[in-house]
This record gives C-alpha cells, sequence and structure tokens, in this order.
C-alpha cells in the first residue's frame, strides 16, 4: 500500500480525530456482539451458583442456571457459549472415564442449553485435565504426559460431546494428532457438520491460575504444562501450529493467552486468512477485575479497550468472561 502522507501542515493528522463523528468515520475496526463468546464454569446441584473468588463476577452454574445464562446470552446476541465443568476432587480418576461419559455435567448442559435455546452455539472443552486426578490435560505414565493414548480418550470425548448436541468442539490439550483423529472419527460418526476450533497456539502461561481455581484444577495439577503448552518465547512455532491443525481439518484456530500474544495473533491471521480467534483469559480478566475493584483502572473503559485490541489484531472473535457485560455496553 502506497503511503501519502504530505509534510506538516499540508497534513495535520490531527483533523480526522476532532470530533466523535470524524473519529467514527475513520475507525478502522469495530468490536461488534458478534464477535464475542462467552466461557462458562458448570456445577452439579440446583438452582445454585458458587462466586468464584480469583474471578470477580464470574460463578459456577448449575445446569438450570446455565440455561438461564444462555437464554440471557441469547437475548443479548452472543453467538456462543462455551462450557466449563467444575468436577469435585473425590471423582477425579486416573483412567479419566468421566470425560466420555455421555451423561457428564458438560453432556447434560450441553443438551439442556441445545432444547432450551437450540439458535445459540454450544462450544465445548476436550482436554483431561477437569477429570485428571493428576490435573494434566493428557494421561499421566511413570511421570510423562503421553500422547497417543490420550488422543485415543479425546477422540472418544469429542464424539460423546457431538453426541450430545455440540456445535463447535474446542480441543484445548496441545497433543500431536489430535485435530485430524478428532476429524476422521467425526466424518466416520454422522457428525461431518461439527466443528472444530483448535486451541492451536497456547502457550504455558502462568495467566490461567483464576480458571484452575474455577474447575477445581489446582490443587490436583502435579508439576507444569511445559511438556505439552508451547514456550511464551515461540512465535514461528505457533504458525507450524496452526499449519499443521489446519491441515488435520481444524475449521478455527484460537491464540491463547489473548493481551500478551497480540502479535501472535495478527501473524496467524495475515498468514492463514483463516476464522482466528483469541481466548482473553482467566488471569487477564482477574487482573483487570482487580485494578477496577481498586479503583485503580476504570473497569468498563479497560475492558472494552482490550477488547478493541483483539479485533484491531485482526481476530474474527474473542472467548471472553466479560462477554455479557460488553454486550451489554455495545448493545447501548
Ligand atoms: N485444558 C484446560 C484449559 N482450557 C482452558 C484453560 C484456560 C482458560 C483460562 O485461563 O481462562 C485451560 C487451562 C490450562 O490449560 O491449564
Amino acid at each position: 500500500m502506497a503511503r501519502t502522507t504530505a509534510p506538516f501542515p499540508t497534513t495535520r493528522l490531527r483533523r480526522n480525530r476532532r470530533s466523535p463523528a470524524l473519529r467514527a468515520l475513520v475507525r478502522e475496526t469495530v468490536l461488534t456482539v458478534d464477535d464475542l463468546i462467552w466461557p462458562v464454569f458448570l456445577m452439579e446441584g440446583d438452582n445454585d451458583a458458587y462466586d468464584v473468588p480469583s474471578m470477580p463476577g464470574v460463578q459456577r452454574l448449575t445446569v438450570d442456571r446455565v440455561v438461564t445464562a444462555a437464554k440471557e446470552a441469547e437475548s443479548l446476541g452472543i453467538p456462543a457459549i462455551c462450557l466449563f465443568p467444575f468436577i469435585e476432587q473425590d471423582v477425579k480418576t486416573e483412567d479419566c472415564a468421566g470425560a466420555w461419559d455421555p451423561d457428564n455435567l458438560s453432556n447434560r448442559a450441553t443438551k439442556a442449553i441445545k432444547d432450551a435455546v437450540p439458535d445459540i452455539a454450544v462450544m465445548t472443552d476436550i482436554a483431561l485435565d477437569p477429570y485428571n486426578i493428576n490435573g494434566h490435560d493428557g494421561f499421566v505414565v511413570d511421570g510423562e504426559i503421553v500422547n497417543d493414548r490420550t488422543v485415543d480418550a479425546l477422540v472418544k470425548m469429542a464424539l460423546a460431546q457431538a453426541e450430545a448436541g455440540a456445535d463447535i468442539l474446542g480441543p484445548s490439550d496441545m497433543m500431536d494428532g489430535r485435530i485430524g483423529a478428532m476429524r476422521a472419527a467425526l466424518e466416520a460418526e454422522g457428525h461431518s457438520h461439527v466443528s472444530i476450533m483448535s486451541y492451536s497456539a497456547k502457550y504455558a502461561s502462568a495467566f490461567y491460575g483464576p480458571f484452575r481455581d474455577a474447575v477445581g484444577a489446582s490443587g490436583a495439577l502435579k508439576g507444569d504444562k511445559k511438556t505439552y503448552q508451547m514456550d511464551p518465547g515461540n512465535a514461528e512455532e505457533a504458525l507450524r501450529l496452526v499449519e499443521r491443525d489446519l491441515m488435520e481439518g481444524a475449521d478455527m484456530v484460537m491464540v491463547k493467552p489473548g493481551m500478551p500474544y497480540l502479535d501472535i495473533c495478527r501473524a496467524v491471521k495475515d498468514r492463514f486468512g483463516v476464522p482466528t480467534y483469541a481466548y482473553q483469559v482467566s488471569g487477564e480478566y482477574a487482573m483487570l477485575q482487580a485494578a477496577a475493584q481498586n479503583g485503580w483502572l476504570d473497569g468498563e473503559k479497560v475492558m472494552m479497550e482490550s477488547l478493541a485490541g483483539f479485533k484491531r489484531a485482526g481476530l474474527d472473535g474473542i472467548l471472553t468472561y466479560f462477554a455479557p457485560e460488553a454486550a451489554k455496553i455495545l448493545n447501548g
């Protein structure tokens, strides 16, 4: 693109910033409710909710309450809701069998939402960590997180979620080969219409701390996830992972976390031009909320500015715990 900026004072770039009307005319990117995916936490029980202490404003919800939340999301125009189950420590196992149980909490919530609010898209999470006594996304054998056996289990999990009615499957496990294995199984089992949004470039990040509290994985996790999640120093590798997942059948790709990795978001979108999303993760949410609660930042303004940043970076959408609050503001 040729840049034609004449010297001062012929060009005064402030001219276009002079009024709200002029700023609106020249704005390059805008956030809309269509860009929002709302992650929610599930728990067992009836008509109950539990405040997640490290995520002010976020609650774990029982299935009936999540149906109400989905109705609210739909009425706000939010296109998708993403489910994460909280599993009690004493029902976690080493074989993670709960993960592919057709009647597990996540699958029951998917069915209930699709029955009551069929038009909202339901996204699910594929990884073993909520069910794993070791807190890892894969099976642990002799201290190692094994890949191929984990992929077999993730495929079973994917099929159970597709059967329950999930619209978008979100593999967040970072095992190798899982997208191709899931895509083949979905095709073979009559779920060819189900989308996969791969957590392709998922970094081994300290920003996931509050999420692990929310799903009850903090106490369970032994060690860290560095042998499968990405090293924060790497960018080229992110592009290789995205390319690999697209070749294996991912319909959409994700970068995670969001704000510290906007360079990766931009690079992925520029290189591949496919539907690309970021996850503004629990720690990003927690730090903005904590500063707002202390009166150190204007919570509403930093929320909207942080979300606008994802659009400017080229993204098609954002998974954010702010979704309902942001939607209310966007809807005026
Ligand atoms: N597979 C688990 C998973 N899926 C989404 C998140 C993090 C989301 C957040 O922090 O908001 C994590 C945590 C992790 O990898 O430990």
